[in-house]
């Protein structure tokens, strides 16, 4: 389990997480999603020991993580920027990690080869982005690790390989409890990997859910009446987002299907429609209840 108590992280005058509370359970997959400069980087970074918070604790089974090489070499962070040796191959490399972790699988290494198809004397320098992402991946995945901290892990990866990379992970998930804390701003993906959500704007967590809870606590609706709308309509919902189209109104609104059902109908509707969000649309209108101007993302 990772626990982190009132974490706070300053660049110059620049705060980059804000008082931070957030626990991530064993086994589970956190999507981090939010706008451009929230701090997810700077968050999960310190999640995995590469920054010092400037103030706060985190734990991880435990134990505190800065500077805690026992539990480094169980953790995996991956970043857009990868690093490898200069001039280095895909079996030197595997060395090296080899010699860093001590979970480190030689036999899953050579099983992953098949997923991978890349020659292991190839020199990594030499591979395209996409390829070099997929050493990435077969590296990391044979250390065994019980957290890995991605962060836009798939970049880079055609359609075929993101599919296969996600099925070793939900496999590793599910076979052996690793933890998986995920950050991208392709909301799709995260939809169909992540069973928690967190979203991060200004450096504070404004919403952190099921995923499944957050995708039944929002709605969009579609409704007509006959005239104007009842006042004891608008009165009884929590609307996110409204639209008028002619005299059929669209409102994104916060609430359970049943209860929300049972008020419209109340109000003798002449046309009505309930649809669930997809998580892109619930973060468009989340980010907009919190300020964040999205008028020109909605066509
Ligand atoms: N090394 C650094 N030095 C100074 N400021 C930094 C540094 N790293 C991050 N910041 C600042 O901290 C804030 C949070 O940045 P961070 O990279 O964590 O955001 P992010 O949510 O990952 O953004 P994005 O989605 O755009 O990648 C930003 O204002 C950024 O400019």
């Amino acid at each position: 389990m990772i626990q982190i108590h009132n974490i706070r992280k300053e660049f110059d005058d620049i705060e980059a997480v804000k008082n931070m509370n957030l626990t991530i359970e064993k086994g589970s997959i956190y999507g981090l999603l939010g706008s451009n400069g929230a701090g997810k980087t700077t968050l999960l970074k310190i999640i995995g020991g590469i920054y010092k918070q400037d103030s706060g604790d985190v734990f991880i089974s435990n134990e505190p993580v800065f500077e805690n090489v026992q539990l480094k070499s169980r953790t995996i962070v991956l970043t857009d920027s990868l690093y490898f040796f200069p001039q280095s191959t895909v079996r030197q490399m595997a060395n090296f990690y080899q010699s860093v972790y001590p979970l480190w699988n030689e036999e899953r290494f050579l099983q992953l080869n098949k997923v991978f198809p890349i020659s292991v004397n190839k020199k990594i320098h030499r591979m395209s982005k996409g390829m070099q992402r997929q050493v990435a991946f077969w590296l990391s995945l044979s250390t065994m690790p019980e957290l890995m901290i991605l962060d836009e892990p798939f970049d880079g990866l055609d359609a075929v390989m993101r599919q296969k990379v996600k099925n070793l992970l939900i496999q590793d998930v599910a076979e052996r409890e690793l933890t998986i804390i995920i950050s991208s701003h392709n909301l799709r993906e995260v939809e169909d990997l992540c069973d928690h959500i967190g979203v991060m704007h200004q450096g504070e967590i404004i919403i952190q859910k099921d995923l499944d809870d957050l995708k039944s606590d929002v709605h969009k609706i579609q409704v007509a009446f006959k005239g104007e709308v009842p006042a004891t309509f608008l009165e009884g919902v929590d609307v996110l987002y409204k639209e008028e189209r002619g005299s059929v109104r669209m409102y994104i609104v916060r609430g359970q299907e049943r209860e929300i059902s049972a008020h419209v109908y109340g109000n003798k509707p002449v046309l009505f429609d309930i649809l669930p969000l997809t998580l892109e649309e619930i973060f468009i209108y989340e980010m907009r209840d919190v300020g964040y101007a999205i008028e020109n993302v909605i066509v």
